[in-house]
């Protein structure tokens, strides 16, 4: 069977995107997305996202495969790529700019801007303990500079969810962080029950952060929307950014903002079409 397939991009972070509209079901499986997901022996991405048919009002539904094949809740650069490659499908019969899509984190609003770029209502952010997941502190409280034990240093950690979980410390150097070895300790460590992605954040100015990250489900990637939105909410409830700010990745820059009015995120960043392909599986 081929498998036809569009490459796209948000800021380096990539992925598969497939025209799953003609069913309610992904027409791959986890483990074959593995398989697409592989940079040498299949296509090559952080991930494979399914355009679906729409669910309770929705026009579309977005579901994704990390590229170990676990299924997270929500993907802030995969939905901008959604958006762009809808619109692509949709050509001239494209009736919006804006895309209501449901997802495992609710429902998820990305507009295509006049100058190329997404902007996405990506909702309001969880802050308590049980709504992470992590036992870090008692379910109903807030995981504000707690500390954790991570590969013998202790860190302080404050945890924020965008649907999947994110784990946020402030470091003085993000490029000194030796994230291939701590990575993992963080993403597999006991407090996360569905594990965490974690991002490094770095202060440049309180409407400037440097970030690195390591993925759930992917590891070492160079953008993270979700965590981008998730930094800059820990940055505010911590006192040390803006509600707006510039959040520089190693694939680029995202604006983000934590509405005062409405409490919601709005994050807007490119997606870049790259090439289009059929794989045989
Ligand atoms: N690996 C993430 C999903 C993709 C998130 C990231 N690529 C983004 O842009 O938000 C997780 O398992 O929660």
């Amino acid at each position: 069977m081929a498998i036809e397939f569009t490459k796209y991009h948000g800021l380096g972070n990539d992925f598969i995107l497939i025209d799953n509209r003609s069913s309610s079901q992904p027409v791959i499986t986890p483990e074959q997305a593995v398989q697409l997901c592989d940079r040498h022996f299949g296509i090559g991405a952080d991930g494979v996202i399914f355009a679906l048919p729409g669910k309770n009002g929705t026009d579309y539904t977005m579901r994704i495969f990390n590229s170990d094949g676990s299924e997270p809740e929500m993907c802030g650069n995969g939905i901008r790529c959604l958006a762009a490659f809808l619109a692509e499908l949709e050509s001239e019969s494209r009736q919006s700019n804006q895309y209501r899509i449901h997802t495992l984190a609710g429902v998820i609003t990305p507009e295509l801007m006049t100058d190329g770029q997404v902007k996405v209502d990506m909702g309001i952010p969880r802050l308590l303990a049980g709504e992470i997941p992590t036992s870090l502190c008692p379910a109903d409280q807030k995981v504000i500079n707690q500390p954790l034990e991570v590969a013998g240093k202790t860190w302080d950690v404050t945890c924020v969810s965008m649907g999947n979980p994110h784990c946020i410390t402030f470091v003085e150097d993000v490029v000194a962080i030796p994230l291939d070895n701590i990575g993992s300790q963080f993403e597999y460590h006991p407090v996360f029950p569905q594990r965490t992605n974690t991002e490094f954040i770095q202060v440049i100015r309180p409407d400037y952060l440097k970030m690195r990250v390591w993925e759930r489900g992917a590891g070492i990637t160079l953008a993270c929307g979700t965590g981008a939105c998730a930094s800059l909410v820990a940055g505010v409830l911590t006192g040390r950014c803006d509600r707006t700010a510039t959040i520089e990745l190693p694939g680029g820059c995202l604006q983000i903002t934590w509405s005062e009015v409405d409490q919601r995120i709005y994050m807007t960043g490119p997606a870049k079409q790259v090439f289009q392909g059929k794989y045989g599986i």
